[in-house]
């Protein structure tokens, strides 16, 4: 060794484990933007469906509930029909993952939404990633809503469901789709579950309100990736997307008595 040879660069040795969860949860617009009555889009549900084939959300006009199962699009209407959309469709707001399941679990028989929010968050394993769920089974009881299409100028979403269709059935055999936000993520989707259902026989679903049903499987899909595309509309660039109270998110999510 000469002696003058500069001494080699330190390689960086630095190795971080590659990101392994490839999962994505793909949304587009944000549950403040709907609350704020974003109700016109420009994502069809063909295009929606190339980033997912499980979801939920609505229509343009918030023109009933839509579900995502096995990449076909239902609406259930405000009168309480199920029907199969054209994927030309537009939607205002839609959450898809290309559902991947990371974690089945038996879980014990639910009385009502509570008691499965409780269950599943057992199962979660790591607070702030975001999840998918489905769970196929019978349902002994089935609280759903919908609500009917608007009009502009629209109102705010509290103000549409205020006038919501609910439903009550029983022994309902279908899928329940849902998806569990982390808290910190309360101005992009609703914070904590949320819940779609479709009937095996395409007849009943719609936003679920209350459950209840025996011991059922669950498909758990934990995802550490979000793509949020937003609404290139001017009242999207307009809209003041701070002064949504989350409780307010809540409140129109959730079965209030
Ligand atoms: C309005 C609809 O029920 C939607 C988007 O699924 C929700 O806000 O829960
Ligand atoms: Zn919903």
């Amino acid at each position: 060794n000469s002696g003058n040879q500069t001494p080699q660069a330190p390689v960086a040795t630095t190795t971080y484990k590659a990101q392994e969860n490839k999962n994505t949860l793909f949304q587009y617009s944000t549950i403040n933007a709907l609350m704020k009555g974003q109700f016109d889009g420009e994502m069809t549900l063909g295009e929606l469906n190339k980033h997912g084939d499980t979801g939920l959300g609505t229509f343009n006009g918030v023109d009933g509930e839509l579900t995502q199962l096995d990449g076909k699009f239902y609406r259930y209407t405000y009168e309480g029909r199920m029907v199969e959309v054209d994927k030309k469709e537009l939607t205002p707001f839609a959450v898809t993952t290309k559902f991947q399941v990371t974690k089945t679990a038996r879980i014990n028989p639910v009385k009502d939404m509570t008691a499965l929010n409780e269950q599943l968050t057992k199962l979660i394993d790591h607070k702030n990633n975001f999840y998918a769920f489905k769970i196929h089974g019978t349902f002994k009881t089935l609280k759903t809503r919908s609500e009917e299409k608007q009009h502009k100028p629209y109102p705010t979403l509290p103000e549409v469901l205020a006038n919501q269709s609910v439903f009550e059935t029983e022994n309902v055999t279908g899928t329940l789709i849902g998806f569990y936000t982390p808290n910190y993520a309360a101005t992009l989707n609703v914070p904590g579950f949320h819940y779609h259902v479709i009937s095996d026989d395409k007849t009943k679903g719609g936003h679920v309100l209350n459950i209840s049903f025996d011991a059922a499987t669950v498909q758990i899909d934990e995802i550490a990736n979000l793509e949020v595309n937003l609404p290139q509309t001017h009242e999207f660039h307009d809209a003041d997307l701070t002064t949504v109270d989350p409780e307010d998110v809540h409140k129109v999510e959730t079965d209030q008595k």
